[in-house]
């Protein structure tokens, strides 16, 4: 039982090293600032801040795997190519070995077949587009970084693929207000790189955030990492720019934090996948950098201590803590044995990743360590470690960011992203362990408890619909009797539209298809998403 204290070397200061302390000049505008390098100019199944299972055998088309019908949109023609090929000269893909990977997804789950890919540079081209696909009824996928979990950003027959991988211009960022206005296809790593330069964080941050686009991120309205500290999405984008499924381009990218003005439509957007309209710009308030991160990545013998743990952290760290992550043994049996990550402390049921942001970096590395030291005394922690350098907090957070790529290395994966009170997240991975007995290989919890989210995900040696039907609707009712969301944040896309009602009354539902009517009459924006088909 001992708590390694990494040894306080001089980059525990990272944060705060001088040199990238910069001075800039209030309201600086960066004009048309690009972010694209040529590494984000490689396929999207290139990056996801990790690889792709690769060598995997050839993904199923999805209608041969899912119950779908494909709608009477019309197919792509030699005029419509020429006439794409006017908006978005030199920019228009049909090359079938290209296009592979814009139609399967990052987890190579679900395949769709079209046959053409565009990649506007700008909201005007984007509204050129859809001006055309809107006369012409040509089903639209949106795609950002492909980098989804659900099946939300490839297409499921042959829409067309509209991707964002060239709209990365970062339009300007405000030094005093820390608010960022760019383009939607810009990567949120480089982002985040942009805007450290000048002090500040993106308010968001992923696992897979070398690939994800900040327009997919909002579209989808994730979660990730900060969102204890920062909250929700929909607190921290103050504008959006818009391009409707008729071409008409509704520009709301005001940078204000307040503006009660009628009705917040940039909330109709956030987190409606692509179906109401195609995100292209972004405002969002980016908090300051902060002066001292630490991160301490502790064992706990059992998931009551877990809670503990949590609540113990929540009252001493206060306004310091800022994340809060859980995973349970088999997840680390799984990053060792995939990824051949190292354990950096006792075997134990469970582990935690305590990070703090603050402005002492003495101060705040004294705290926690006070912190740890009183729960390893009272048993709440069996072992533990922490760092205060920028490698080693890398290393520690690997463990837990990269849960997702070892399980992909596993086999086939069933991915359930929930809500749930706090006190019941775990309760649904031990049901869910004894159902499955030894038709699962692993039944892994992990995520991002602070936000009571937990990530159930389920691997076996192939798809098996008998394995699927053990597992649905049952972990959609256990949710559901709980009134927990089942979905916390990786939206419902194509694999959970049709559980929507699990989370949401039928009111509710209906009103969500009358604004689907009512922006996109004839449905043309990522068909077949988020909401389930109309009877
Ligand atoms: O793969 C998953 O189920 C979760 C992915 C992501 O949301 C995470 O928190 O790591
Ligand atoms: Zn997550």
């Amino acid at each position: 039982m001992v708590l390694h204290l990494v040894p306080r070397c001089s980059a525990r200061l990272f944060w705060a090293s001088p040199g990238w302390r910069r001075t800039y000049t209030q309201g600086t505008s960066v004009g048309l600032t690009s972010l694209g390098c040529p590494r984000h100019r490689h396929s999207p199944m290139a990056r996801r801040g990790y690889s792709s299972a690769s060598g995997s055998p050839e993904v199923m088309l999805t209608p041969e795997r899912y119950p779908v019908q494909r709608l009477p949109f019309s197919t792509v023609s030699e005029e419509d190519l020429a006439a794409f090929e006017r908006i978005v000269p030199g920019r228009v893909v049909t090359d079938p070995e290209q296009l592979e990977a814009y139609n399967v997804d990052w987890l190579r789950s679900v395949r769709g077949c079209s046959k053409v890919l565009l990649r506007p540079q700008t909201s005007e081209e984007v509204s050129q587009i859809l001006r055309h696909c809107y006369k012409r009824n040509l089903a639209v996928n949106p795609q950002g970084g492909n980098t989804g979990l659900v099946g939300g950003s490839v297409p499921v027959f042959d829409e067309v693929i509209l991707s964002t991988a060239l709209m990365n211009q970062v339009i300007s960022f405000h030094d005093v207000s820390g608010i960022l206005v760019c383009q939607a296809g810009c990567v949120l790593e480089d982002l985040n790189a942009y805007v450290q330069e000048r002090d500040f964080v993106m308010p968001l941050d992923l696992g897979a955030k070398g690939s994800c686009h900040i327009g997919g991120n909002v579209a989808t309205n994730a979660g990730g990492l900060r969102f204890l500290r920062y909250g929700s999405l929909r607190g921290t984008v103050l504008g959006l720019e818009v391009v409707l499924a008729d071409g008409t381009i509704l520009n709301c990218l005001t940078s204000l934090r307040k503006d009660n003005t009628g009705y917040d439509l940039k909330q109709l957007f956030i987190g409606s996948e692509g179906t109401l309209g195609v995100i292209t710009a972004v405002s969002i308030l980016c908090p300051p950098r902060p002066k001292a991160v630490n991160v301490a990545f502790l064992g706990c013998p059992g998931f009551a201590e877990v809670l503990q743990t949590f609540s113990t952290c929540k009252g001493m760290l206060g306004e310091i803590l800022s994340a809060f992550e859980f995973m349970d043994s088999e997840c680390m049996q799984l990053v060792r044995q995939h990824l051949h990550l190292t354990n950096p402390v006792q075997e134990s049921p469970f582990y935690v990743l305590v990070e703090t942001s603050g402005s002492s970096a003495a101060h705040d590395a004294e705290k926690l360590t006070s912190v740890l030291e009183q729960m390893l005394n009272s048993g709440l922690v069996s072992d533990g470690t922490m760092a205060t350098d920028q490698r080693k907090i890398q290393t520690l957070w690997a463990l837990r960011e990269r849960i997702t790529e070892a399980l992909s290395r596993d086999g086939c994966v069933f991915k359930y992203d929930i809500s749930l009170p706090v006190e019941r997240l775990y309760d649904l991975v031990i049901d869910v362990r004894a159902r499955l007995g030894p038709r699962a290989k692993h039944v892994v919890g992990y995520g991002h408890l602070g936000d009571g989210n937990l990530h159930l995900n389920v691997t076996a040696e192939a798809f098996s619909q008998e394995l699927l039907g053990a597992l649905e609707p049952y972990v959609y009712s256990w949710t559901a009797e709980q009134r927990g969301s089942v979905s916390a944040e990786h939206g419902l896309g194509f694999k959970k539209k049709n559980v929507l009602g699990y989370s949401k009354p039928p009111e509710a539902m209906k009103l969500m298809q009358q604004l689907k009517v009512l922006l996109d009459p004839k449905g043309i924006l990522n068909p077949y998403k988020t909401l389930p088909a109309r009877a």
